[in-house]
């Protein structure tokens, strides 16, 4: 398990991260949302022990992740183009994979190679002739086949096709199965991974604005639509996150649980509620505060 305790980064004079709480469970997938430049790539590489947390504390099973022989076998972080592949930009794909052999104890090779066929990749290209979505799937590939107990994916899908991003989806929710572990996955293709996500993550100025399951998140963001007048008289002293208004009719998304009282009144009122995707919550919510 990893536990962040009151973590503050900045970058200079730049405050990333403010006093972030927050824990990271075994064999739960994590979704991490949040606007460009936010922090999440930053988070990430702090959670994986790239980098130093100078002030509040990130513990890995109870103790201080950074630099921890335990800490640097049990977690893999895996974004677009990394080190271990500009070494190896002369090298072929296959030879990558027996690599990563030698440095992740449990890293399938026959699963990598499987992988490589389903995702239409031929092991014998070298890695600095592959394309900039081929090189996303090596990493999807390494990710899932190193089987380390904390998988972090930091906007592996940049790149891939809809149907490489549809296996990789399918094949990681296959792996949980088969080996469950930790994913951390960052991304801002919403709608189309919230089915992988057991809890959400949304990292807002510097701090998570919401940090919860993903079925108690999406039961939070309700659309109440219905006459404009009944809707504004039931959602008065909710919290508001999007308006919108056609004609006589008015759509207003609120956050947060509704009451039986707001619920009676609806059904009183002929005011339907329908739940949020996480996508609009996601976007209603950030773009609130700009
Ligand atoms: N090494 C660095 N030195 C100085 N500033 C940095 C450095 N790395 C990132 N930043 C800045 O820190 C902020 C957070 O960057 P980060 O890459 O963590 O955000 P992000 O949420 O992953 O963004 P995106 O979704 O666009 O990938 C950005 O404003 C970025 O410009």
């Amino acid at each position: 398990m990893i536990t962040i305790e009151n973590l503050c980064f900045s970058y200079g004079k730049t405050q990333i991260l403010t006093n972030v709480s927050s824990q990271f469970e075994e064999w739960k997938i994590y979704g991490l949302l949040g606007r460009n430049g936010v922090g999440k790539t930053t988070l990430l590489s702090l959670l994986a022990g790239a980098q130093e947390a100078k002030e509040g504390m990130i513990l890995f099973n109870g103790k201080p992740l950074f630099e921890n022989q335990d800490a640097i076998s049990a977690i893999g972080l895996f974004y677009q183009r990394n080190d271990l592949d500009r070494e190896m930009d002369h090298s072929k794909v296959e030879d990558l994979f027996k690599k990563a052999k030698q440095f992740r104890k449990h890293f399938d090779l026959d699963y990598a190679n499987e992988l490589a066929q389903k995702f239409n990749l031929k092991t014998s290209k070298r890695m600095n002739k592959l394309s900039k979505g081929n090189e996303a799937v090596i990493q999807a590939i390494l990710g899932l086949a190193s089987r380390v107990p904390v998988t972090i994916f930091d906007e592996v899908y940049l790149g891939m096709d809809a149907p490489s991003r549809t296996l990789f989806y399918s094949e990681l929710l296959d792996e949980q199965e088969r080996f469950p572990r930790m994913f951390i996955v960052s991304t801002h293709l919403v709608s189309e991974m919230e089915h992988l996500f057991d809890e959400v993550k949304i990292l807002e100025n510097g701090q998570f604005s919401l940090d919860e399951s993903y079925q108690t998140a999406v039961e939070k963001g309700n659309t109440l639509t219905g006459d404009a007048e009944a809707v504004s008289n039931v959602t008065k002293g909710l919290k508001v996150i999007r308006e919108q208004v056609l004609g006589p009719t008015k759509a207003v998304s609120v956050f947060g649980e509704l009451g039986e009282q707001v619920r009676e009144q609806c059904v009183k009122q002929n005011i339907a509620i329908s739940q949020m995707p996480l996508q609009d919550l996601f976007i209603a919510l950030t773009a609130e505060r700009g």
